[in-house]
This record gives C-alpha cells, structure tokens and sequence, in this order.
C-alpha cells in the first residue's frame, strides 16, 4: 500500500508541475488525484502559482479543493478547461482506460471533454495489456427502471452486479444515480460496446475513455510520460 501511494504521489506532483499561471484546471476524483489537489493547493499558497481557476469532476474534489483555498467553480462558469488532471482504475498501452472505480466517471466525462488537455496519472499497478483484465467497467445508470438495465447487460453476457455501499444500499452517484459494474474481460470490441451501452435508454454514461488521454504519467521513480499517439 505503501509503495502504492508512492506512485500516485509521483505521479501527482509531476502533474502539478504542468500547470502554469492563469490557467483553468480540471480536478480528477480519487486517491491519486488527491495528491495533485493538494500538490497544487500547495504551490497556489506558496505564491508560485497565481490566477488558477479549478472545476472539479466531483463533490468530494470540490470540497477538497475549496477547503484547501483553491478557486474551484461550476464548469459552466468557464469557456473551457486548459488541461485536467485525473487518475485512472486500468489503462492499456494505447492509453484507452476504464474510470469510475470511485463512481466519479459521468462528471469526469463531461470535464474531460470540456479540457484541451487529459492528463492522467496512476501509479505502474494501473497499466494492463487489455481493459477488464484487471478492473470492471462501471456504468452509471438511472434509478427509474434499473432492474430493465440490468437484465438487458446479464443478456449481453457481462455478468452485472449494483454497487452497493457499506450499508448494503445501492450506492447512489453525485447525479443521484446508481452503478452497475460489468464484465468486459471477455469483449475484444470496446469501441463498439462503449457506443452500444451508450445508446441504451436508462444508461447515463459508462466508464470506458477512449481517446480521451493525451498524457499518461505513471508514478514511477522516476516518473514514466507516455503519449497518445494520434
Ligand atoms: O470514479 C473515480 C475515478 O474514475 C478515479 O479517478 C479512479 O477510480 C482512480 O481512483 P484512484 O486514484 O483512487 O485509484
């Protein structure tokens, strides 16, 4: 766990020195994303970062961020963001990856593709040869009519299950959503999946990123760059 964190941190504090002044940043959500709040919060304090705006992909990174001193606002509130910085549950080598571990991945959609840049950073326990060899995909989907969605996913032989939280109830998203985590171990077609879930009515998102990494940084020692090739 230890050495675990240490990556995430690496790769964190890298990210934070890709930001430079007046710059409109996007927060990713979870425990690696964590650390580059807080790194940037940091350099915003210490005065070497100046006129930061941050839009945040979740509730928990808006508060974060606030309580730190970042200006964090509505996404809405922005023409654009210049570059997000999130982590990532498995990335293949072409930097496609799965997201949502931490039922983040709708807003992390929507922020990702509001950003000119896609920044994600994962400790080396991130990278897999193939998608859903290491991680479900989580699909977010609306509670009206959930069961409806989940029999059609047990049709398309992914093996659903509803996330539930530590009382046992289904977990509910920041939108007021539920999850369904999948198996995708056994699909060789993930472009085709992603736009047949997509199109299913009750499913709000899903927490496959195709093409939407530009800049995968693993939190080695030293830190690893990998970029998408176009
Ligand atoms: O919903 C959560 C997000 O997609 C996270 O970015 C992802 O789960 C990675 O989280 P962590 O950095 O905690 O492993």
């Amino acid at each position: 766990m230890m050495m675990v964190n240490a990556g995430k941190k690496n790769a964190a504090l890298a990210a934070v020195k890709l930001i430079q002044d007046n710059m409109v940043v996007g927060l990713g959500t979870g425990s690696t994303a964590k650390f580059f709040i807080e790194g940037l919060a940091e350099q915003v304090q210490q005065d070497q970062l100046h006129n930061i705006t941050c839009v945040a992909t979740s509730i928990a990174s808006d508060e974060l961020g606030r309580s730190l001193g970042l200006h964090v606002v509505a996404l809405d509130e922005t023409d654009g963001i210049d570059i997000t910085i999130d982590g990532a549950d498995e990335v293949d080598p072409q930097l496609n990856g799965i997201k949502g571990g931490g039922a983040a991945l709708f807003y992390e959609k929507i922020v990702a593709k509001a950003s000119k840049k896609n920044i994600w950073i994962v400790d080396p326990s991130k990278q897999s040869p193939r998608l859903g060899t290491q991680f479900k995909l989580p699909v977010e989907v609306l509670p009206f009519g959930s069961h409806h969605v989940f029999n059609y996913l047990t049709d398309l032989s992914l093996d659903p299950h509803f996330r539930v939280n530590a009382d046992g109830q289904y977990l509910l998203t920041d939108s007021a959503n539920y999850i369904i985590d999948v198996d995708i171990s056994e699909v060789t077609d993930l472009k085709a999946l992603g736009d047949e879930l997509i199109q299913h009515t009750g499913i709000v998102e899903h927490g496959l990123f195709l093409g939407i990494c530009d800049t995968l940084i693993v939190g080695t020692e030293p830190t690893t760059i990998l970029n998408r090739n176009n």
